[in-house]
């Protein structure tokens, strides 16, 4: 039995809850969130869902306890109305985020669970660092999902430049998801072309073709409201990793013991959740960005951590 675990459930939890029953991934499904009744409602409309499918997944909502022998736990709570609020997102994302983790991750140690933890909750990697202090669960079954959504734009957005497909393009977005992710063009490559060399033969300009990377999600913000599809895509792709014990590496957020916290890195993903950091060797400009993603993290980790209810 494939057991997964969602908490939170609003565009982002939904979304994955949808795609883990349509595509038949998950046997049963615990559906967790602060208001009761969005978890009330995503069951009943998830199960009118299967009545045209020739899966089941079993939904099972609001209990901790049902987490002891998941394979999975997915954190996908927050407070999308921050957005609108006036607030100062930075600050406001870090309080929700500590308050988020601080609540939920006795609850879910408290049942027992021993599987893998899959963080989405932003500021993403300072979340899932402060997660795992939490939980105290070995490095390698708490993953974030880090710059995984980033490289998969980075790659949409070449093969666009480029009319080749996205899966013709391999390299990675690295660092903290969002403010201080870099496009390591150094690991980017079309076929067996480098992608400078790519990209040269368009004129393309490198700059504002990462600008452009970097502002799509808050065009999707701006546009919709939030952003939801991308990253449970994103998720799945990391849920069907863990399953098929794929040894894939992908780019998510990742123990780095070198800076002693989560970060977007290659990550060879299997079974047991992140087997190991796959070594790159970065250019001294790509290594001083991935540095400065590091102190980021750090810094806006002391700042959950100070902010902390516990
Ligand atoms: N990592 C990424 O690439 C990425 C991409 C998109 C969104 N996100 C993040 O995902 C999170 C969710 O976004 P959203 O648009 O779904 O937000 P949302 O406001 O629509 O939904 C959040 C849900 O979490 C629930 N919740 C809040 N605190 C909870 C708690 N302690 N326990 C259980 N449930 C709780 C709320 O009731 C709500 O239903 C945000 O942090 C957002 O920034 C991350």
């Amino acid at each position: 039995m494939r057991k997964i675990g969602i908490i939170g459930l609003g565009h982002v939890g939904a979304a994955l809850a949808y795609t883990l029953v349509t595509k038949g991934i998950a046997d049963e499904l615990v559906l967790i969130d602060r208001n009761d009744q969005v978890a009330h409602g995503e069951k009943l409309d998830l199960e009118d869902t299967q009545a045209g499918l020739t899966t089941h997944t079993q939904i099972i909502i609001q209990d901790y306890w049902q987490l002891r022998d998941a394979d999975i736990v997915v954190i996908a709570a927050g407070n999308i109305s921050i957005f609108d609020s006036g607030v100062n997102i930075q600050q406001a994302e870090l309080r929700v985020a500590s308050q988020i983790i601080a609540e939920a991750a006795p609850q879910i140690m408290l049942s027992g669970f021993n599987g893998i933890l899959l963080n989405i909750t932003n500021p993403c990697d300072v979340s899932t660092t402060y997660l795992q202090r939490l939980t105290n669960l070995p490095h390698q079954q708490v993953l974030g999902t880090g710059t995984l959504l980033d490289t998969m734009r980075m790659r949409r957005a070449i093969a666009e430049e480029l009319s080749i497909s996205p899966k013709d393009v391999s390299g990675y977005t690295l660092g903290a998801h969002r403010k201080a992710q870099f496009t390591a063009w150094s690991t980017i490559t079309v076929g067996t072309q480098p992608i400078k060399h790519a990209l040269a033969q368009h004129c393309t300009d490198l700059v504002a073709l990462e600008k452009a990377i970097h502002d799509r999600a808050w065009q999707i913000i701006d546009g919709k409201g939030f952003s939801s599809y991308g990253i449970a895509g994103a998720t799945i792709t990391l849920i069907q990793a863990i399953y098929s014990d794929a040894h894939v590496t992908l780019p998510v957020s990742s123990w780095n013991t070198d800076h002693q916290l989560y970060i977007g890195q290659p990550t060879m993903i299997g079974r047991t959740g992140a087997l190991r950091v796959v070594d790159i060797d970065l250019p001294q400009e790509e290594q001083a960005a991935f540095n400065h993603s590091a102190s980021y993290i750090q810094q806006n980790l002391d700042l959950m951590v100070a902010s902390s209810p516990q």
